[in-house]
Formats: C-alpha cells, structure tokens, sequence
C-alpha cells in the first residue's frame, strides 16, 4: 500500500472502533465528524494529501527498495548526513503546513517507530525480549503509513521518591499476568496527546523502573479491547476560523489511557518483565536523536510563524519604532537563529551507529531541548506585551456581519490595516497565546521532552565536562 492520502486516513479513523470518553459520554458514530476532532483530522488528512502533490511528492516519500511502493520519508532509515537532510525538508514540509502548531503531526511518532527499529538489535539474546516484532512493527507501519501516539508516563498520583503503590488495584498501568495470548496490562498511563486519533499506541515505561510488573513495552492498535481514552474538554472555541483560527484546525486532544485487562498478542511486545531493557533501550537506542530532530525542525518552523506574528502585530499598529518593542523581536530572533544554529549543528556533527544508521549528535539536539522550554513561554509573553488590550477587544466574525459592523470598522482599524484584517490578525494572537488552547500550547512546549528541571540535569550528567577541568587542572598544576 505505501503512502496513503487524507482520504484514506479519515475513513481508516472512522473504521477503528474506539472506546474514548468525552464530557462524561462514550463517542459514537464517525470520529472524524465530531466537533471537538474533526478540525484536527481534516488538517492531518491534508498533511497526507501533501504525499501525492506532484510538486512535494519526491521530498515527502521514497521508493521502498522491497515494494517499489512509495513511502513516507519519515520513515527513512537515515545511512548518510544527506538522508538527514531530506528528513528535515520533509519534516520543515509538514511543519510548515500547520505553522508548527500540530505537535504530534504523524512524522514524530513515524520517527520514534523508525529509531527503534533501527537499534533493535541492541535487544537481540536479552531475557523477555523480541526485537524483531519492533521490527516488524516498523515494516507495517512503513508499509501501511501507520500512524501513533504514544504513553510513557505514569499518572501523577504521588511522585515523592520513596512512594510505593500500596493499593490492591494498580494505578499506573502494570503486567498482572500472562497467558498464551500475551501479557495482560492493569491500570493507567498519563497522556497521549491524540488518543484515539491515531491507528496505534505506543506504551513504553520510561525512567527509573525497577520492578519487573513496571518493565515493559509494546505497541497495539487504538481499538484493542479493554482500552479506554478519557479525554480533558475540548479546546475547540468553536467552527469559525475568524474567531479560533488554530483551535479550529489544530486541537490536538490529551487523553488518559485506562487498561481494563487489555491483552496485548505477544507479537505485540517489545520486551517484557525485563527492567534493564525498560531503563537501558530508550537511552541506548537513536529515539532521542531522531524524536529531538523531528521535534526541534517543527519547534524552528513554529518560532518562525511567531516572529511573523510579533512583527505582523507591531506593524498593524505602528510600534515598531519603540526600542523596547524592537528588542522584544529581537529575543525572537535570536531564539529562532539558536534554534537553527543547534540543529544544523546536530546534522553537521551526525555519526553512524553500531548498526549503521545516521545519528543526528546529540548534545545540540539537548540543548535545544532545554532552550526551547525555556523561551516559548516567553515568546508567548512578549505577543501579549505588544499586543496590550489589543488582546481583549476582538469582536466575532458575527458582530462583523452585524448592524454594529460600521462602529467596528471605524474604531478597531489599524495604522495599516482595516478593522477587520487587525482583528483577524489580533485573534491569532490570542488564540495563540491567552485562549485555551493558546495556553494548552504553552504548556505543552513546556513540558514536550519532559519535566525541563529533570532535563537540563540530564544534560549537565552527559556533557563532557573534563577536558575543560583538565585546562584549569594545568594551568595551576593541580594533583588532583
Ligand atoms: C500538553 C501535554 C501533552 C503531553 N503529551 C504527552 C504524550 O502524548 N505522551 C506522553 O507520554 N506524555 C505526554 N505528556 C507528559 C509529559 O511527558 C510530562 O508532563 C512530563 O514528563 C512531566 O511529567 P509530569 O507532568 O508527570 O510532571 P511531574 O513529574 O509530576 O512533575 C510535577 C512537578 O514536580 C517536580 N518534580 C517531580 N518529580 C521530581 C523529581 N524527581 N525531581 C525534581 N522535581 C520533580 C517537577 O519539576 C514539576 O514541577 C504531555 C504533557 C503535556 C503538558
């Protein structure tokens, strides 16, 4: 099959039959005509268009050397620092289609799925390991253009380090037994971001196992029975792209996934009850080489869309000229400019693996990462500093077809633009940065790697630090 369309993605989400919980009711019918997802899965089923334009076609998929099918390029298997590159153009495609508003368009989980796959090996002859249906998934994601979400996390009940789970039943999501069948998973997982909107789930318990019920990893399709996606509302302000100029393209869904005694067919599981492989694969695989890649090309794309915003929102009513207002941009810039700098960075310094696949360097990939979090907080900051009470005074796309029409159009113009282009433009703003799902974006970009306090620890644990120690050690001589 290859590379499918938006057509096909849409009628594939609407088949699989879900459990997911919205506003205390259980869906039924079409998913993809339900107000709270059909914005998203319309501008994901134009992403997948985007496959078969005759103009994007060569730089968003590939030739399968196996099914002469054409593929989705991100799931190329990078072997140079060229098939790098293409990666990113596909990635910098997609990325700009939706300005970088979409954070799990389907190119990073396709990513994660390519990387692990890629380093699979690293499970070959371990205890409770089956590397080849990692691979196995690869090949029919690849050649089914599969899409994922993905869960990692457990649900925040107490994260003091010395908290045990005492109860009878589990809360985060365990093995609690084992059949011909496959395992059999209990409890729950905090988030996946498109729960419900994608083919499958990805479920890999990440950071500081350390029982062998916790120690697992394996993908199934959304549909398995027994498992449940508890949706947060909907952050859909409504269907006018006037008014919710992202939420009505781009609300991506958070989810809680609660496992019923979900049996997940051992040709499902990556690895089970096996707490090294839990701790060591993600860090020994290229899953953050590739999911900071993907992540940090469409973190530059969406730091692009906001400079534009920024300056857009400064010109509609001639601030420009504020030196305060021009260093404001400037912060932008020179986040974006960093931003750029680390990525190419990371290509540049790109080296083969033990298995021969191209790996972006890490460190420039880490700390973007750590940047990132840091500075969209502020960015978000700085379009509500220029835009003040431009902010809150946004009439409807309704008041704008209304007998009040003629007051708007006096008292809401712009220096450069009419009342109503100012308030289109002043909208975006707000929906990028005070609505709900404006703030959801915030934190989102906050918290996308991870907890950024536990993050920049990690980065000062692997930075090569000693050769600098050793120029201080020698210039004073120093023992030890
Ligand atoms: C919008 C959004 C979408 C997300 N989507 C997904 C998704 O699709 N899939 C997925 O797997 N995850 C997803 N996540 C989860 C994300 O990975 C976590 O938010 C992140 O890892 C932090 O974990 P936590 O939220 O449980 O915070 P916690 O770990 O509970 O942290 C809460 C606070 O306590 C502090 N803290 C807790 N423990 C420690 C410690 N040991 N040392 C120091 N400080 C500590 C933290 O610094 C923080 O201030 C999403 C999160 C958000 C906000």
């Amino acid at each position: 099959m290859g590379a499918i369309n938006g057509k096909e993605f849409i009628e594939r989400m609407d088949r699989l039959n879900k459990e997911i919980w919205l506003d205390g009711e259980r869906l039924e019918g079409k998913i993809s005509e339900h107000p709270a997802f059909r914005g998203l899965l319309q501008s994901k089923a134009s992403l997948y268009d985007f496959q078969f334009d005759l103009t994007l076609k060569e730089k968003l998929t590939f030739l399968s050397d196996e099914t002469e099918e054409r593929i989705g390029l991100s799931y190329l298997q990078p072997r140079t620092k060229e098939d790098l590159k293409r990666r990113r153009t596909m990635i910098e495609i997609w990325a700009r289609h939706t300005n970088g508003l979409m954070g799990r368009s389907p190119d990073y989980m396709n990513s994660v799925v390519m990387a692990f796959a890629s380093s699979a090996l690293f499970l070959k002859g371990s205890e409770n390991c089956f590397p080849e249906n990692i691979i196995s998934l690869y090949e029919r994601a690849r050649n089914q253009d599969l899409s994922f979400t993905h869960t990692f996390i457990t649900p925040q009940v107490n994260r003091s380090q010395i908290n045990f789970e005492k109860l009878k039943e589990p809360i985060a999501a365990k093995i609690v037994g084992k059949n011909e069948k496959g395992i059999i998973i209990k409890g729950a997982r905090l988030l996946a971001t498109q729960g419900g909107l994608t083919d499958e789930v990805l479920v890999y318990s990440a950071g500081g196992v350390t029982n062998d019920a916790d120690a697992y990893a394996f993908s199934i399709p959304s549909d398995t029975k027994g498992l449940k996606f508890l949706c947060r509302e909907s952050f859909v302000g409504g269907e006018s792209a006037f008014d919710y100029p992202l939420s009505s393209r781009y609300e991506e869904m958070d989810t809680i996934l609660v496992f019923d005694n979900v049996v997940v067919p051992w040709e499902r599981v990556f690895f089970y009850e096996n707490v090294d492989a839990a701790n060591e694969f993600m860090e020994k695989s290229s899953f953050y080489h590739h999911a900071y890649h993907q992540a940090i090309t469409r973190q530059v794309v969406k730091t692009e869309f906001l400079l534009g915003l920024a300056e857009s929102l400064s010109d509609t009513i001639n601030v420009c000229g504020y030196q305060h207002i021009q260093e404001k941009l400037s912060e932008i810039i020179i986040g974006l400019e960093t931003m750029k700098a680390l990525l190419l960075k990371s290509e540049e310094e790109a080296e083969m693996d033990e298995w021969g696949y191209m790996r972006p360097n890490l460190i420039p990939l880490k700390v973007a990462s750590n940047v990132f979090p840091r500075i969209y907080p502020r960015f978000s900051e700085i379009i509500q500093l220029i835009g003040a009470s431009g902010m809150v005074t946004l009439p409807t796309e309704k008041d704008f077809n209304s007998p009040i029409k003629k007051d708007l159009e006096l008292y809401l113009q712009g220096s450069r633009k009419n009342a109503e282009e100012r308030i289109k433009l002043f909208r975006l703003a707000w929906d990028l940065t005070m609505s709900s799902f404006g703030t959801r974006q915030t934190q989102y970009e906050r918290y996308f790697f991870g907890d950024p306090v536990r993050l920049s620890s990690g980065l000062y644990h692997t930075y090569p630090k000693e050769e600098y120690c050793k120029r201080v050690k020698d210039l004073l001589d120093l023992k030890e």
